[in-house]
């Protein structure tokens, strides 16, 4: 059983504070949603997850099964099991997105970066199928040319193949046709179904109609003001960000 807790998480960037205390979890088998206007903070949160050093953490911690992971470098963190997905992937046109895979695969099971693993590129072309990826990726360099479905596909390609502990995906329903969510959807309850705890933001209710979260956390300038069900996403989605914290302000009062 594996658990991610975000513990009173501050982070600046860029010479200011962006994330003011947050803390949250998500443990194996759950599918945990977060959502939030832009710009409150969502990318920041996962950004510092996955270890990037332009996210200076002022304070708080960030524990994998009870040890802080907080100051170890981006590819322990990923040795360990988490998985972070980005909103905005770069490219390495050096690097064929076949080689990264099989590099990727070789590194968890110590071996070489470079042993050939003919299973595993076998394994990835069949996922890529189901994914509706073309196999054409597969030869290119990682993310040269990629369509911004194309990308969020190759990202849940590799939570699938890895089967981390934690996979933190940002926003992996944007820029994807149905056939695309839909198909991401169905991978991300896979995931949660086999054991790894996926941590997602969205911006849309259209989600819901391929996965079932455990919970959900709203964030606003920062901060998670609110933890709830499927069903605060659907009523943000029914009347907008400002509207909610207007109407969820007057339940508070009461
Ligand atoms: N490196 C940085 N330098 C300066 N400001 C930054 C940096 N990274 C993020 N910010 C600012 O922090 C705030 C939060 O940004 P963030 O990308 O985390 O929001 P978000 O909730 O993911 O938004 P969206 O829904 O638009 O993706 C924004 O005001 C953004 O401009």
């Amino acid at each position: 059983m594996a658990k991610l807790e975000i513990r009173n998480l501050r982070v600046a960037a860029g010479g200011k504070e962006i994330l003011k205390g947050v803390s949250l979890t998500v443990s194996s088998g759950e599918v945990v949603v977060l959502m939030g206007p832009n710009g409150s903070g969502k990318s920041t949160l996962f950004q510092t997850i996955a270890g990037n050093p332009k996210y200076e953490v002022l304070d708080g911690d960030i524990l994998l099964d009870g040890e802080s992971i907080k100051d170890l470098p981006p590819e322990d963190r990923f040795a360990r099991g988490v998985f972070v997905g980005f909103q905005s992937p770069v490219a390495v046109p050096e690097v064929r997105f076949a080689f990264m895979l099989q590099a990727m695969l070789n590194i968890r099971a110590g071996k070489k970066l470079t042993d050939p693993n003919p299973q595993a590129l076998a394994q990835a072309q069949k996922i890529a199928a189901e994914l509706g990826l073309k196999p054409d990726v597969f030869s290119r360099g990682v993310g040269v040319g990629f369509s911004g479905g194309e990308f969020k596909r190759a990202e849940v390609l590799q939570a699938l193949l890895l089967r981390p502990k934690i996979v933190v995906l940002d926003e992996p329903d944007s820029g994807l046709d149905i056939d695309g969510i839909a198909a991401v959807g169905k991978a991300i309850m896979e995931l949660s179904a086999s054991g790894s705890g996926v941590l997602l933001s969205t911006h849309y209710a259209r989600v819901l109609r391929f996965i079932k979260p455990t919970r959900v956390y709203v964030m606003a300038e920062g901060r998670v003001i609110l933890e709830g069900d499927e069903g605060v996403i659907k009523r943000i989605e029914e009347v907008g960000y400002q509207n909610y914290f207007r109407e969820i302000q007057k339940e508070l009062a009461l």
